[in-house]
């Protein structure tokens, strides 16, 4: 059972996969990967140098990513530049990952971008964390200490909710308390297992 897992920014996936994961399944982490192929040392990140210039390195080698982030979602070809680098290193080590995986896993990949992607026909299921864009807005800004013109400059790079909504198979609605959100994981996953047990018999 291969399940694709998305959701705007701050919108809970990380939350959504820890309890997925408590719950058994086996998650693949794209945002995880996208740190992996640009750290230091990869090929991924002397092709970042390469396109962006010594200026995105941090004094220790290391990718800064405050400002390659500060570069990338104010200009969408810098950001397709920077997605045609990371996301064929990400899709490889993906499946690398879920061929590592134990027979009959529920196999969990958090993708952010899996609808923009358009790989939705991917999987045997899509997940969708919704909340509204101003929830997104105000946990960027709180909990992460985002200006809001960050924030929102991030939202824009993504679809949109109803794009989201539209290639979902569940929804998990994301706007109420985290035992509330447990609760609805908690049963999709119990959905997803029963799916996964129909397709061995
Ligand atoms: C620009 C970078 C260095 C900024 O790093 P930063 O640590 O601030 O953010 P982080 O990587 O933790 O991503 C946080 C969230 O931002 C959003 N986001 C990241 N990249 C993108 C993008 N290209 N387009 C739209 N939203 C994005 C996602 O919701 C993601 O979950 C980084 O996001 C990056 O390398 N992005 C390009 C790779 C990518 O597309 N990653 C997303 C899925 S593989
Ligand atoms: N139901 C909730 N109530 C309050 N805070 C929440 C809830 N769910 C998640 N959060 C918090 O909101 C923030 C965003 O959640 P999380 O990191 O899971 O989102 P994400 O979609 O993985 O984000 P990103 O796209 O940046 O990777 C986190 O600080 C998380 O602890």
């Amino acid at each position: 059972m291969r399940v694709g897992l998305t959701g705007g920014v701050a919108s809970g996936k990380s939350t959504v996969s820890a309890i997925l994961a408590e719950l058994g399944a086996v998650v693949i982490d794209a945002d995880l990967l996208a740190r992996e192929v640009v750290a230091p040392g990869t090929d991924g990140l002397a092709k970042i140098v390469e396109a962006f210039g010594e200026d995105v390195l941090a004094p220790d080698g290391s990718l800064d990513r405050p400002a390659l982030g500060a570069i990338v979602f104010g200009d969408d070809e810098k950001r397709r530049t920077l997605e045609g680098i990371i996301h064929p290193r990400v899709r490889a080590r993906g499946r690398e990952l879920e061929e590592a995986a134990p027979p009959g896993s529920v196999v969990v990949h958090d993708i952010p971008l899996l609808v923009e992607t358009g790989q939705p026909a991917l999987f045997d299921a899509v997940v969708v964390v919704d909340v509204p864009v101003e929830t997104q807005v105000e946990r960027m800004m709180s909990l992460r200490a985002m200006s809001r013109e960050d924030a929102e400059a991030r939202i824009r790079a993504q679809a949109t909710r109803e794009q989201r909504i539209a290639a979902a198979t569940y929804v998990i609605d994301n706007t109420g308390t985290r035992e509330d959100l447990r609760d609805r994981v908690t049963e999709v996953f119990h959905e997803l297992s029963a799916r996964s047990g129909e397709g061995r018999r």
